[in-house]
């Protein structure tokens, strides 16, 4: 009786869900379940997606009650225990299935690489990695990458070490508090393949994003392991051992000494503040904050605030304390893209949190297409067509239909206004810079207590801003929304490699590269995740790189045990030649147009964050590496035993 009960519930959890439920996905789950060919056929393929995940498909409404009844049927006869028609998807019906979902040919070079997440998703760890009893690796940093690559090792029964200075584990989702702050990725896509986040809005904040990382790194037992509050002062490669000696700050102040044969820096891109440089700033007479190390004590109630910078966290921050404040005045150096997103600020029905989370088919399938449209759809928007004419307001013709619809958009957010309109309309094309989302930005703009001031801040006074235009805003509060310094990678730890030169000399300051974003001659058994040219500066989803840079090191070392090698170093000629490839392939792209300052360059010019690749192409890069494209050498470094010394 209380089974039958137990189903007559959930029968009528997932008939709440139902209606606000992903119609293509819903499609696709049709297929899985039932097997039936009818669910992918002409009468139910969706219309195109545009920006966002596309709810209703575009289909009639019967249509979408069919879907929705049938849906109902096929999820109970599985709960019911009936099993899955479909249960393991070959290639051929992956690729049909997106194809049909999207509206559009999916290549089946996709394939692979989606039979690869959906396992990985179904709890496959990648295959084990034998080293040394003593073989040691030193994991610094305990964020989102910290977290995934401790989660990695530790399944695969690799002894590490994991340090973090903070306190927590989460990164800058840990030290990241300004009012507002949140992804501009969708909340299921930016969760580990291997752990799923419970969301309970569509683009989670960050005091969400820091409860899911930690429990990830409870539920996996790596968190009971991390040493806190403890700094990689700087890592030297010792090359007669072989090891890598790190000098790290305690939490009582005492310094260590910790020698391991790998290092695997995982400290981050996002940590070190841009400071505009404005006269007077710093003797503002008020509370000056800058968005990465946001003061909660700061007082915003029925005060004049300023706000410099319109870039991604400015978006946040302003929506967020418009309405607690008497006046806002935001100084804009250059115009921004925001993207429509119905979702973004919606919370997910608890019903939909229900779906997500007792039938993690419908889940997987709901990540596939947020996927294809976040990540994959963009690219070829981003390429630069030398046969296009109109190069002054975009790139191609599908860059230049998303610069109409986006136009149009922004036009409707704004009707009535159009002095604003002339200030906010960017000139160049749309993802020149990275695109932001629409978080309620432009609605926000026409608030009477909200001024925008289309020119940069050049001086502070007292309390005093004056633009470059001479436009003049008194204010009681400062806050400085001018990003990171991001050109500069590893610029929270030194590094010195090789005849004791350092990651910067190497560089030249702030010339970063590596290949595959991972690793760099001269720094023998060092990894870098989320290292130069890997972010996706289109929209994109960092787990993916992560992950994808993860599986390359784990191949390495993997290659590492099998091979007994004690020390592995990428070959100059290789390093040079992917350097040289995606710098010309940046050159076809749009983020070498001319017209737009971005952080994507640094200060000569040269793209040093963004990946040219398309994500199967990285993923294909990363998936095994191939120890070819190293010097190695054989097992002597496996005597010297990892140890720490204190002093
Ligand atoms: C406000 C904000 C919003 C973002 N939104 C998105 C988004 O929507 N989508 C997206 O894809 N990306 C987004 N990002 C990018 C974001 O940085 C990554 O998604 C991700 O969280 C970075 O994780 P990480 O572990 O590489 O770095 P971090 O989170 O920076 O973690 C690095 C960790 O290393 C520690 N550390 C650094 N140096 C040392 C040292 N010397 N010794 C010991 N510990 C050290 C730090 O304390 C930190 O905890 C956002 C970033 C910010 C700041």
């Amino acid at each position: 009786m209380a089974h039958f009960e137990d189903i007559d519930q959930f029968r009528q959890r997932i008939a709440e869900a139902l209606p606000s439920a992903n119609i293509p996905t819903l499609l696709l789950l049709l297929y899985q379940f039932t097997g039936r060919e009818y669910w992918l056929g002409p009468r139910f393929i969706p219309a195109k997606s545009g920006w966002d995940d596309n709810d209703s498909g575009g289909l009639a409404i019967e249509l979408q009650a069919e879907i929705r009844d049938a849906a109902l049927s096929a999820i109970m006869a599985w709960r019911q225990g009936v099993p899955i028609a479909r249960a393991d998807l070959s290639a051929e019906e992956l690729i049909r299935m997106l194809s049909m979902s999207e509206a559009e040919p999916i290549p089946p070079e996709y394939a692979d690489m989606m039979i690869h997440k959906l396992r990985r998703y179904s709890g496959a760890v990648p295959d084990p990695v034998c080293l040394p009893d003593n073989f040691r690796i030193l994991v610094i940093g305990a964020g989102m990458s910290g977290i995934a690559a401790a989660v990695r090792l530790r399944q695969l029964g690799v002894s590490y070490i994991q340090i973090e200075k903070q306190d927590r584990t989460g990164g800058v989702w840990h030290s990241h508090r300004y009012p507002g702050c949140g992804v501009d990725t969708p909340g299921h896509l930016y969760s580990f393949t291997f752990a799923s986040g419970d969301w309970s809005k569509f683009f989670p904040l960050q005091q969400e994003i820091d409860e899911y990382l930690n429990r990830v790194a409870c539920d996996f037992g790596i968190e009971s392991s991390i040493r806190y509050g403890t700094e990689c002062l700087f890592s030297r490669y010792d090359e007669e051992s072989r090891t890598w000696h790190s000098r790290l700050r305690l939490p009582d102040g005492r310094e260590e000494t910790l020698v391991t044969n790998v290092v695997i820096s995982a400290v981050g891109g996002f940590t070190t503040p841009k400071w505009p440089n404005i006269p007077g700033l710093r003797d503002f007479d008020g509370p000056l904050v800058h968005t990465s190390n946001w003061d909660p004590g700061v007082t915003l109630d029925g005060k004049r605030v300023a706000v410099i910078g319109n870039g991604a966290s400015a978006m946040q921050i302003v929506p967020a304390i418009a309405d607690r404040v008497s006046a806002l005045t935001i100084f804009q150096r250059s115009r921004q893209w925001a993207a429509p997103f119905p979702k973004f600020l919606m919370s997910v029905p608890e019903s939909m949190q229900f779906l997500l989370r007792a039938v993690p088919h419908y889940e997987w399938l709901y990540r596939l297409r947020l996927s294809w449209i976040f990540d994959t759809q963009v690219h070829e928007s981003l390429q630069k067509d030398p046969a296009w004419p109109h190069p002054d307001r975009s790139v191609n013709a599908l860059n230049d239909g998303h610069r109409e619809t986006c136009t149009r958009y922004i036009e409707e957010q704004l009707a009535g206004r159009p002095e604003l309109l002339a200030k906010v309309i960017p000139p160049y094309p749309p993802f020149g810079k990275r695109m932001l989302l629409d978080n309620g930005w432009y609605r926000t703009l026409l608030k009477p207590q909200v001024s925008l001031v289309d020119s940069a801040a050049a001086q502070v006074e007292g309390k005093s801003i004056r633009a470059i235009n001479g436009d003049s805003h008194e204010a009681d509060v400062l806050i400085v929304a001018s990003g990171y310094d991001i050109t500069r990678f590893l610029l929270p730890v030194q590094i010195f490699g090789r005849d004791g030169v350092t990651v910067r000399e190497a560089w030249d300051d702030d010339d970063c590269q590596a290949y595959l974003g991972s690793v760099m001659p001269g720094f023998p058994n060092f990894f870098m995740l989320y290292g130069p040219n890997t972010a996706l500066g289109h929209r994109g989803n960092f787990i993916f790189t992560i992950e994808s840079q993860l599986d390359y090191v784990l191949s390495v070392l993997r290659q590492m045990g099998e091979k007994k090698l004690s020390e592995v170093e990428c070959r100059q000629d290789v390093y040079q030649h992917y350097n040289r490839t995606i710098q010309e392939m940046h050159q076809k792209m749009i983020w070498s147009h001319p017209g737009m300052s971005t952080y994507f360059r640094n200060a000569r010019g040269r793209i040093v964050t963004n990946s040219p690749w398309r994500l199967i192409d990285y993923w294909n890069l990363t998936k095994e590496a191939d120890l070819s494209d190293y010097h190695i050498m054989g097992n002597v470094g496996y005597q010297s035993k990892a140890s720490a010394e204190a002093v």
